[in-house]
């Protein structure tokens, strides 16, 4: 028996309720496991070594390491300025160890904010830690595909139905353009708030990129994991790849270039109702992902020449689409942006101005072309074998036209003449020669 377990005893004055013996002990993670779930079976990982008596009290340290109470003092100090030390130094031009950087002043090493985001960070670990994250099961996602999405409804017309119930509430000043009939089914599909927020928190931009586009590429992910398990597949398959990089790449696009989505008809005309929670929550996720979906149980074999063609064709699309949105989007923040100054412009009376060359001169709506193009690059790994896989570029064709004449209607009122003069002077709407 050692020291501190004879000084334990001596404290417990109970008498052992174990009986010392050889057995195997669970690893720290089991133990927890077991803990909070009872039939948990012992993991694999284990090592032998004599059970110790049970013993209420934990025992008396009595022998110190890391130099003892001196030693611990001085590391707690030392450990963060060491910390803090390397960052200063290595910010320097010269980064030598040997080097004495000036100080940083003390408050600006401080931040509330700051602290906060770490705060923040903290507890989104300790959520995802907490939540079983680790052991979901993407497949699950697949063999609940219907279930996802009759939940995904529900979620949206609850939703629907709160922005409705509150857009009654609101000052007139909050509401949408379009979004004030009277009429009880069309203010609860159209929206009548524009921008309902909760404090701070803008329901209708929250839900106009997060849930829905990142719900599509875990649905996608899932699809092309329920594919190598349904074929018994090593990888996905190429279509699977195309069809997940590409949405991938619109994803992102969204993503990264966020602020530019505050311009759109979405956010600054329509109201937040059931056509955009809807259209968020159940529509992006589930419609979108139709074509990793339909790969699953309907494979397709790619040739190469085929897989250079349709990669192509989406770059070709993304680059007009990108293109496009961002001139537009960096004209209309600064009209005197020099990257910008060889492209014509046509003034209008509002004191804004129009571009009338470059690809906002070859068609009036240059980005819904790139995203045409893309929707059938999406399309095209899944065959022709069934008009399924293309049903996202018919829903996108039907949407973007409908969208360019309510778009139309819009701008000629803000731009009168000068919308005509525009119109006369960039003749095609979305494809060139064509519409
Ligand atoms: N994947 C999908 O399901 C969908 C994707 N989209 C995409 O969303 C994006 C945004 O679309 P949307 O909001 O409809 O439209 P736009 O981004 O094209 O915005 C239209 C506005 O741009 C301004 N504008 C129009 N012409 C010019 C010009 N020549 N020069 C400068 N400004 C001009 C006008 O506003 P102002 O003058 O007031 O600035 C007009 O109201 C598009 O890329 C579209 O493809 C849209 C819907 C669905
Ligand atoms: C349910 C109805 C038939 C129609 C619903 C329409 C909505 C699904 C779309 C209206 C505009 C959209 C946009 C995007 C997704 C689809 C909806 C919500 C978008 C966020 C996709 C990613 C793009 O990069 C974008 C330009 C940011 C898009 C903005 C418009």
């Amino acid at each position: 028996m050692t020291e501190e377990n004879d000084t334990a005893n001596k404290v417990n004055e109970k008498p052992a309720e174990v009986e010392p013996e050889k057995k195997v002990v669970e690893s720290r993670y089991n133990l927890r496991r077991r803990k909070d779930d009872g039939d948990a079976k012992p993991a694999e990982h284990t090592e032998e070594v004599e059970q110790k008596p049970a013993v209420a009290t934990a025992p008396i340290t009595t022998v110190l390491e890391f130099g003892g109470r001196l030693g611990v003092f001085c590391m707690t100090l030392l450990l963060p300025a060491t910390v803090l030390g390397l960052m200063v130094v290595c910010s320097q031009e010269d980064a030598s160890l040997m080097s004495s950087p000036p100080l940083p002043a003390l408050d600006s090493l401080w931040d509330l904010r700051v602290f906060g985001m770490v705060v923040l960070w903290l507890l989104f670990q300790a959520l995802l830690y907490v939540l079983p994250v680790g052991k979901i099961d993407l497949s699950y996602i697949h063999s609940h595909f219907l279930q996802l999405a009759v939940s995904s409804l529900l979620c949206s017309v609850l939703l629907s139905v709160y922005l409705y119930v509150r857009s009654r509430w609101a000052t007139q000043d909050l509401l949408a353009p379009g979004g004030n009939s009277g009429s009880v089914i069309y203010d609860f599909f159209m929206g009548s708030e524009l921008n309902p927020r909760i404090k701070g928190f803008d329901l209708k931009y929250f839900c106009e990129l997060r849930p829905g586009l990142i719900g599509w590429l875990v649905i996608n992910a899932a699809m092309a994991l329920a594919e190598m398990q349904l074929h018994h597949l090593d990888y996905p398959s190429p279509a699977m790849i195309l069809v997940n990089c590409f949405h991938l790449l619109y994803v992102l696009d969204a993503f990264w270039h966020e602020e530019g989505v505050l311009s759109y008809m979405d956010i600054t005309h329509d109201g937040f109702g059931f056509m955009l929670a809807f259209g968020d929550l159940m529509w992006v996720p589930f419609t979108f992902s139709l074509q990793a979906y339909y790969l699953v149980h309907h494979p397709n074999h790619l040739s190469l020449p085929w897989i250079v063609g349709i990669v192509t064709l989406n770059v070709i699309g993304f680059s007009i689409f990108r293109k496009a949105n961002s001139q537009k989007n960096s004209f209309r923040r600064n009209p005197s942006d020099p990257t910008l100054s060889h492209l014509k412009t046509i003034p209008t009376a509002t004191g804004k101005s129009l571009l009338v060359s470059g690809l906002w001169g070859l068609v009036r709506h240059p980005n819904y072309l790139g995203d045409l193009i893309m929707a059938l690059a999406w399309s095209l790994p899944c065959g022709f074998t069934h008009i399924l896989p293309y049903f996202y570029v018919i829903y996108l064709s039907i949407l973007l036209v409908h969208r360019e004449a309510r778009d139309e209607a819009q701008c000629r009122r803000k731009y009168g003449s000068a919308w005509d003069d525009y119109c006369r002077e960039v003749r095609y709407r979305i494809i060139p020669r064509v519409y």
